[in-house]
């Protein structure tokens, strides 16, 4: 079978232009094209400004393409999609909901009748460690707590993709490296389709059955790597290492060849 067939989300030259506040037209994401399978997880790494941002808000629907189409279980995707679910680096937390509250919003949202909503919201805390927290406001919580509570509200409603920018950038070392194998058991045990923008390439590695490294003016992918190691990747290994020096050494030569192009420009 074809990618053409078998891809969940599938980008066709897709192309996006920012008017600057100097008026000048900007290209953030350059024709590009790409195919993600279903249950597959993807990170998307790069260089500030090199598109990121731009590309995963496009796949979740917040943005329209200039030009080029993304296409997701075979729709043109438009609009943002209910099955679709985007958790942000800030939680998004509703303060005055308790956190079994605001897991339950979602599936109130979609009028899941109330003992059943009930029934999935403690699931879906219990899956991610934090039942005990139930009855607790968002400002009683550590940030970790919080981001595991915007992982379960999501995962409530039972998307098909989670979109996730940059979620764990505002967490201490330790907290990260624990969510990050939160949020890979859950993924083997849901196996949604997982978009994830990094900064860190090590998360990146450590995440993704592939990294994707985008380069900056325009904004295109310059490499994709597959991340060909068995779960669970230990930081400390030789092949997480070779997989490691490969990507630093293309991000690196990204990085210089994108300073060099701004230093050009100026
Ligand atoms: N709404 C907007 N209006 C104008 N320009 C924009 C807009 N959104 C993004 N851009 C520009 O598009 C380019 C890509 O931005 P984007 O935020 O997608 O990059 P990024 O890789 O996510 O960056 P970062 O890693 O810093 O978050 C940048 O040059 C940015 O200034």
């Amino acid at each position: 079978m074809s990618s053409e067939t078998t891809a969940k989300i599938r980008l066709r030259e897709v192309e996006k232009r920012f008017v600057s506040a100097r008026g000048e037209d900007q290209i953030a994401v350059a024709r590009l094209d790409l195919d993600i399978r279903a249950g597959e997880f993807v990170c998307l790494v790069g260089p500030s400004g090199c598109g990121k941002t731009t590309l995963i808000n496009l796949m979740a629907g917040f943005e329209k393409p200039t030009t080029g189409e993304v296409i997701i279980d075979g729709k043109v995707a438009t609009a943002p999609d209910p099955d679709h679910i985007m958790i942000f680096q800030d939680y998004g937390l509703y303060p005055w909901r308790t956190v079994l509250g605001n897991v339950l919003f979602g599936l109130q949202a979609r009028k899941v009748p109330a003992a059943e909503a009930r029934e999935k919201a403690l699931a879906t805390l219990e899956l991610v460690g934090l039942s005990h927290a139930k009855d607790k406001h968002p400002h009683e919580l550590s940030g970790g707590m919080k981001q595991r509570v915007s992982i379960a509200r999501a995962l409530a409603v039972e998307p098909s993709v989670l979109f996730m920018d940059e979620p764990f950038a505002a967490l201490d070392a330790f907290t990260r490296l624990h969510l990050q194998d939160e949020l890979l058991r859950i993924w083997n045990e849901k196996k949604p389709t997982v978009v994830f923008v990094t900064h860190d390439l090590d998360e990146a590695i450590t995440l993704g059955e592939r990294v994707v490294l985008m380069a900056p003016r325009p904004g295109r992918i310059q490499r994709i790597l597959d991340v060909k190691l068995a779960h669970p990747r230990e930081r400390t290994d030789h092949d997480f290492a070779v997989f490691r020096k490969q990507l630093f050494e293309e991000f690196h030569l990204v990085h210089r060849q994108a300073a060099e192009a701004a230093e050009y420009a100026i």
